[in-house]
């Protein structure tokens, strides 16, 4: 899709704006990575390796110590194998027949061939030892990121940078996937290395110092890379998020109707193309450093091993060193090599790894450090009263407060009904209400404890709320008014909470009664409409017989009958709690023990329908409004 496809319908239209800059902001808008030192980006393998082993031992302990059995017999066996080697050099380059030599040199071999079926076997068990460990690893860490941002506090989720910060995090989880591995590699590459480079360095120990400087490059050349990667990870962040954002937005059932019947479907495809593309050029913008640090530090160590080799022959032609020993120093230079490339390569891995784990744990601190800790006070039912005492709340980055200076006392028993125009602040104050937010200035009280010392778990355990913009869970019916918390064994309360809205007749004719999935998207899954959706939230709240209920525009979606039972419900259980319902439809406030008005954070009126009716302020206005059809 180009753009000229997308415009294609209408030719003097203006084309298609392209996606937003985004960058990944707040404090993280910095590369960390952008001031670090070579030395210090090297100096944190062992701190990866500790963690990767931490993680690892709180896991599978058996499977950690069969790892660390693997690299103790892969270093023996690398030590044996050179041993053996050296031995059966000697015989087989000795004098004599040729018959004798072998029969001389037939126990070094047989030594040899066992050390090498040795190393395969250890192989073998360390990779089934870390199939064992990799799950789950990556499930550890993928549910801790997900537990952190469950836990967040409602505010510090809604803040800026969050998400994105989120979506890097993200990363981590999918590195945990070859962390065990790479760190299960470098280790046994590092056990091979020193035990092949010790025995070539009782052979000759010139040969040591030539073979690190040629594989030295190729390590530099992998860090280098693998910094070069990240960048482009790092300044792709946002740009990933709101592709992925977007991606489920394009492709949800829920919103199909919407995108088909709107024409939306060319333009998500090529905005998602167009954000795909300038990853792409990010990417590729990249590639050409790639490679020359890639020709460069081949060359660089390329140099270096035709020393190391040009050494060797030396050694060998100028008699320095007899044949036998050079042919095994051959065979330690070749495993020393192999060993200590795979060091380099599997030290660099690490280190990648460990710059998304770096950013996830910061992730993990951070979303710790945002989670509500507030007090061990707990409220418990019955909560006989709420108070509000010049309660102020401003959100980050605007300049009006949504709530500002309000003050108010409900009573259990009490139906309070909240009103006033669009953005005038209803919603922040039932958050207010409820602790989701705590206030910037002044208190919120439930039985007098002051809800900034309040165990937040507490309040809501106490609180059924029916928001504006509610969940439609892909969960069975059941769990989709229980919500995964059931009262009781049996049915009964459920169906209760289904017939005080009105529900029975619909659920009864899904296939599977309770026991339908509502997603639709699933097999055998069904779906509500709009309105059985909203009642289905409504009865969810009531389940929960909660002694503060919360109700923000209910019935928007819900036809007369619908709204007609949930409002007689409401008056039926009222005297057990206290009760809020938010609403633009002022009809509905008739129920209502006391109406508040809002307007820009502040309450500008408050009686009842009937005072407010007949008097001259903005609910009477609104009222007429209503009216004037
Ligand atoms: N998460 C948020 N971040 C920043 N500003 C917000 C956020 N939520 C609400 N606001 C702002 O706070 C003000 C009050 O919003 P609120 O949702 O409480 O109004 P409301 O009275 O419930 O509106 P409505 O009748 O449209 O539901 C508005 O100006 C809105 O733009």
């Amino acid at each position: 899709m180009t753009t000229a496809d997308t415009t294609s319908a209408n030719p003097t239209a203006p084309p298609p704006p392209s996606p937003a800059d985004l960058t990944y902001g707040g404090q993280y808008s910095v590369n960390p990575l952008g001031e670090v030192s070579f030395r210090k980006l090297c100096s944190r393998l062992p701190s990866v390796l500790w963690h990767v082993a931490r993680t690892a031992w709180h896991i599978d302990r058996r499977a950690v110590l069969l790892l660390l059995g693997c690299q103790v017999i892969t270093g023996v066996s690398a030590a044996v194998l050179l041993t053996g080697t050296a031995h059966a050099m000697q015989a087989i380059l000795g004098t004599g027949a040729v018959s004798h030599r072998l029969r001389d040199a037939l126990p070094a071999l047989l030594v040899v061939a066992g050390a090498a079926a040795l190393a395969r076997v250890s192989s073998a068990l360390s990779t089934y030892a870390d199939r064992r460990l990799t799950p789950p690893v990556t499930t550890h860490a993928d549910t801790a990121l997900v537990e952190a941002v469950c836990r967040v506090d409602a505010a510090a989720l809604a803040g800026e940078g969050f998400s994105d910060r989120h979506e890097a995090a993200e990363m981590g989880v999918v590195r945990s996937h070859v962390m065990i591995n790479d760190a299960q590699r470098f280790m046994s590459a590092l056990v091979r290395m020193v035990t092949a480079s010790g025995v070539l360095s009782v052979l000759n120990p010139l040969m040591l110092p030539l073979l690190v400087l040629a594989v030295l490059p190729a390590g530099l050349g992998a860090v280098m890379s693998a910094r070069v990667d990240y960048e482009v990870h790092y300044a792709n962040i946002s740009d990933r998020n709101s592709r992925s954002m977007m991606r489920w937005w394009a492709t949800t059932s829920k919103y199909a109707d919407e995108v088909r019947a709107n024409g939306m479907t060319s333009y998500l495809l090529f905005w998602y193309r167009s954000l795909s593309e300038r990853i792409d050029n990010r990417t590729l913008a990249a590639a050409p450093r790639t490679l020359r640090i890639a020709l460069g530090t081949s060359l660089l160590g390329g140099v270096f091993l035709t020393a190391t080799w040009a050494g060797l022959a030396w050694l060998a032609v100028t008699g320095r060193v007899n044949l036998a020993i050079a042919a095994t120093a051959l065979v330690a230079v070749q495993t020393t090599l192999a060993a200590l490339s795979q060091v380099v390569i599997n030290g660099a891995a690490l280190f990648h790894t460990s710059l998304y784990l770096t950013d996830m744990q910061t992730f993990l601190d951070d979303a710790a450090d945002k989670a509500p800790h507030r007090g061990d006070t707990a409220v418990a039912a019955p909560v006989e009263e709420i108070r509000l005492d010049e309660v102020v709340y401003r959100y980050p980055g605007k300049e009006a407060p949504a709530v500002d200076h309000v003050s108010l006392t409900l009573r259990r028993g009490e139906i309070l009904a909240i009103v006033g125009e669009n953005g005038s602040g209803k919603s922040t104050l039932t958050r207010l209400i409820t602790g989701i937010y705590l206030a910037d200035k002044g208190r919120v009280l439930w039985n007098g404890n002051d809800l900034a010392a309040v165990d937040p778990e507490s309040v809501w355990s106490c609180t059924g709320l029916v928001p504006q913009i509610f969940a439609q869970w892909p969960l069975r019916v059941r769990e989709n008014v229980t919500l995964g918390q059931p009262r009781t064994f049996d049915d009964t309360p459920v169906w209760e909470a289904i017939d005080a809205v009105g529900l029975r007749e619909a659920v009864e004719s899904l296939r599977y009664g309770l026991d339908t999935l509502l997603a639709r998207e699933v097999w055998g899954g069904s779906e509500f409409s709009g309105g059985q959706w909203q009642r289905a939230a409504c009865a969810r709240a009531l389940y929960r017989r909660p002694p503060l209920l919360i109700l923000d525009e209910p019935t928007s979606q819900m036809d007369p009958r619908g709204e007609h039972d949930i409002f007689e419900e409401i008056k039926a259980i009222a005297a057990d709690r206290i009760t809020i319902v938010v609403t633009h439809c002022l009809e509905n406030t008739k129920v209502a023990d006391r109406i508040i008005v809002m307007d820009h954070g502040r309450v500008i009126e408050q009686g009842t329908h009937e005072d407010l009716a007949c008097g001259a302020g903005l609910f009477a206005e609104l009222l007429a409004l209503s009216k004037d059809r």
